[in-house]
């Protein structure tokens, strides 16, 4: 696929190793390995992948949660080691598996946390407008984190990571941890939300039905290298190679055995 010629974000050459526990012989384990990729402001990336292939650690990289060993990460042009944080936390949003909420703070505090961070404040109609983006009422501004359902903690790590009006939203396997329903819900309404909000996201998903089904394109990291990088519609057709067609063809013929099912003759 053609690169976009205007990226809002930009990795290039980026390169990260962690010391190595796993092998005696490699003193470092290289997670991501020289990668290069344009994102272009309003696209829905999915980043998929086998474990360990380095997903989280590209991701982290944009937000500075982990800086690269070399190569840049450029967003709108700016390398991103050379910004305030608190500007980079009003320009990204973050929302990851298990969402991170202060146990001690209600909803209100932790959705404005961010803001607050930066010497804002959220109003109350602010959080009440942001409980709405991720259809909870207003009434939930008020609840402690341990009085939420999963699903609930997870539109309120969504609401959290919109508090500061982000250009680039970043989440890594969001909803890992829910139910199909809520799971197939809650990414619906983030779809919705992207277009809505006219945002740029980045999603680190295991699930490649959820990627083929969101995003409008999907890069594949193997061994810390982007394998392939295809829209939904070009994987189902059989392109990006071995690694993405094994991936395509798991939901593939999910879909398959489902339907032979449903044409079984017999009674229900
Ligand atoms: N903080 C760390 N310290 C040491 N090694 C790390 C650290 N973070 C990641 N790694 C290693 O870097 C490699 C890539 O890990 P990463 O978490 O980026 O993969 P991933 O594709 O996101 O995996 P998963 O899908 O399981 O979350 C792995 O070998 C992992 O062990």
């Amino acid at each position: 696929m053609d690169q976009p010629s205007h990226a809002l974000l930009e990795f290039v050459n980026v390169r990260k190793a962690f010391a190595s526990t796993v092998t005696e012989d490699s003193a470092v384990d290289v997670a991501v390995d020289g990668v290069s990729c344009g994102i272009a402001a309003g696209s829905f990336v999915a980043l998929v992948g086998a474990s360990g292939s380095g997903k989280s650690t590209l991701l982290k990289t944009v937000n500075r949660l982990g800086d690269p060993d070399s190569g840049q990460v450029l967003l709108a042009g700016d390398n991103v080691q050379d910004a305030a944080p608190a500007m980079l936390r009003r320009r990204i949003g973050y929302v990851f598996q298990g969402v991170g909420l202060f146990p001690h703070m209600n909803v209100a505090d932790n959705i404005g946390i961010g803001p607050r961070l930066s010497g804002t404040r959220a109003s109350d109609g602010r959080i009440a407008e942001l409980l709405e983006l991720v259809e909870l009422d207003g009434s939930y501004a008020g609840r402690m984190p341990h009085e939420l359902s999963g699903g609930q903690r997870q539109r309120i790590g969504v609401a959290r990571a919109l508090a500061g009006n982000p250009q680039l939203l970043l989440m890594d396997e969001p909803f890992g941890a829910l139910d199909p329903l809520t799971r197939d819900g809650l990414g619906k309404r983030v779809r919705a939300l992207h277009g809505q909000l006219n945002l740029t996201t980045m999603m680190v998903t295991h699930d490649m039905a959820e990627a083929l089904l969101l995003a409008d394109r999907i890069l594949v990291m193997e061994k810390g290298r982007i394998v392939a990088d295809e829209t939904p519609r070009s994987l189902l057709k059989g392109a990006g190679g071995p690694i993405a067609q094994a991936m395509v063809a798991v939901p593939r013929e999910q879909a398959a055995a489902l339907a032979q099912m449903a044409q079984l003759d017999g009674p229900a």
